[in-house]
């Protein structure tokens, strides 16, 4: 940025002011642990993390996902016992995500806003039995639609508004259950707005919307798909409503509506390849920025790591603080419990 004062050119830079070598020597502040912790920029704790969870039906059950290890499919039960081992280790949040078997798929997707589903079971139970957590839930339609996709099919189209009122009637459904956090992950236009309202007009004055605003239509949520059981039911691709990756202006004008429509946080979405994205969100806006560290980026990590390729756990440290220097106030990350052990011995 320049101003021009009395014909005095003032250049102001985020450079600090160094003198040339030898009075500098960068490499003064990187000889000790001490003098790097001094001045680290940035750091990394248990606070920035939010634990994506899969629940499915049944009793005692979990189940791996073979392209996700060491992540599991939980009953009800056993996603409790989770939430209390994710709250012993300090971590703020969890996100619930449904498996959906085919019969739970239907075109109509009404099982979505049913208050027995899987979903609101979970947060039911979760709630009453380790209420310090937060619980963040999932609204789009794809676990529930036969199709596998984010909102209704018509004639092959994906339609907007019919969608977001049944994305409304799935967050109030959410809230009466107990959510915290409702997570819309469709990118449809219009929805924050129609759920503010909703919950608004339902007296869920304190329910936040953390919106998945800048999601890319991206090939990294390949084992998610699995996780959840939509790999065999999606049918096309998701481009006429996720971002096409080679944008970059677009995610600003989406997070911008968002927060206008009433959206308490943003997402940017996958996280690593579009830290770029991070950073100008957190810069243009200051809102809470958040970002979704996806099932291909922890699926990459984990497959190169169980080949003795990479050390894991020092990659997933350092990816996970690669998001706190770009910006964002926090991760969602499916290595949350892993990287909390390391930080909290
Ligand atoms: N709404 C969640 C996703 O679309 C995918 C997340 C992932 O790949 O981990």
């Amino acid at each position: 940025m320049a101003i021009r004062m009395c014909n005095i050119k003032w250049t102001f830079t985020m450079r600090p002011t160094q003198a040339p070598f030898p009075a500098t020597r960068l490499r003064r502040l990187r000889q000790s642990p001490a003098v790097r912790a001094l001045t680290r920029q940035n750091t990394l704790t248990v606070d920035d993390f939010i634990w994506p969870v899969f629940v499915r039906s049944g009793e005692g059950v979990k189940e791996p996902i073979p392209s996700m290890p060491g992540v599991y499919r939980r009953s009800v039960d056993q996603l409790v016992e989770a939430a209390r081992e994710a709250a012993d280790l300090g971590i703020p949040a969890i996100c619930i995500f449904p498996y959906t078997g085919l019969e739970e798929r239907t075109e109509d997707c009404a099982r979505a806003w049913d208050p027995d589903n899987n979903t609101n079971r979970a947060i039911r139970a979760i709630k009453q039995a380790v209420p310090d957590i937060a619980v963040m839930t999932d609204v789009a339609l794809d676990t529930y639609n036969i199709n596998g996709h984010d909102g209704f099919v018509e004639n092959g189209e994906i339609v907007n508004d019919r969608t977001v009122e049944a994305l409304v009637k799935m967050t109030l459904a959410q809230a009466d259950a107990g959510a915290d956090i409702i997570g819309p992950s469709d990118m449809m236009d219009g929805r924050i707005g129609a759920m503010r309202e909703g919950l608004e007009a339902a007296g869920h004055q304190r329910v936040m919307i953390l919106s998945y605003a800048a999601k890319y239509a991206s090939a990294f949520y390949g084992p998610f798909r699995d996780a959840v059981g939509a790999s065999g039911a999606l049918t096309g691709d998701k481009k006429t409503y996720q971002m096409d990756p080679g944008n970059s202006d677009e995610a600003l004008r989406l997070i911008e509506r968002d927060l206008r429509e009433g959206a308490d946080m943003v997402m940017v979405k996958p996280g690593m390849p579009y830290l770029d994205i991070c950073r100008r969100v957190k810069d243009a806006f200051g809102a809470p920025t958040y970002a979704y560290q996806v099932s291909g980026e922890y699926a990459m990590i984990q497959g190169a790591a169980a080949n003795g390729w990479i050390d894991g756990d020092k990659v997933m440290m350092e990816s996970l603080m690669a998001f706190k220097r770009a910006g964002c106030d926090g991760i969602l990350t499916y290595f949350a419990p892993a990287a909390a052990r390391i930080l909290n011995p």
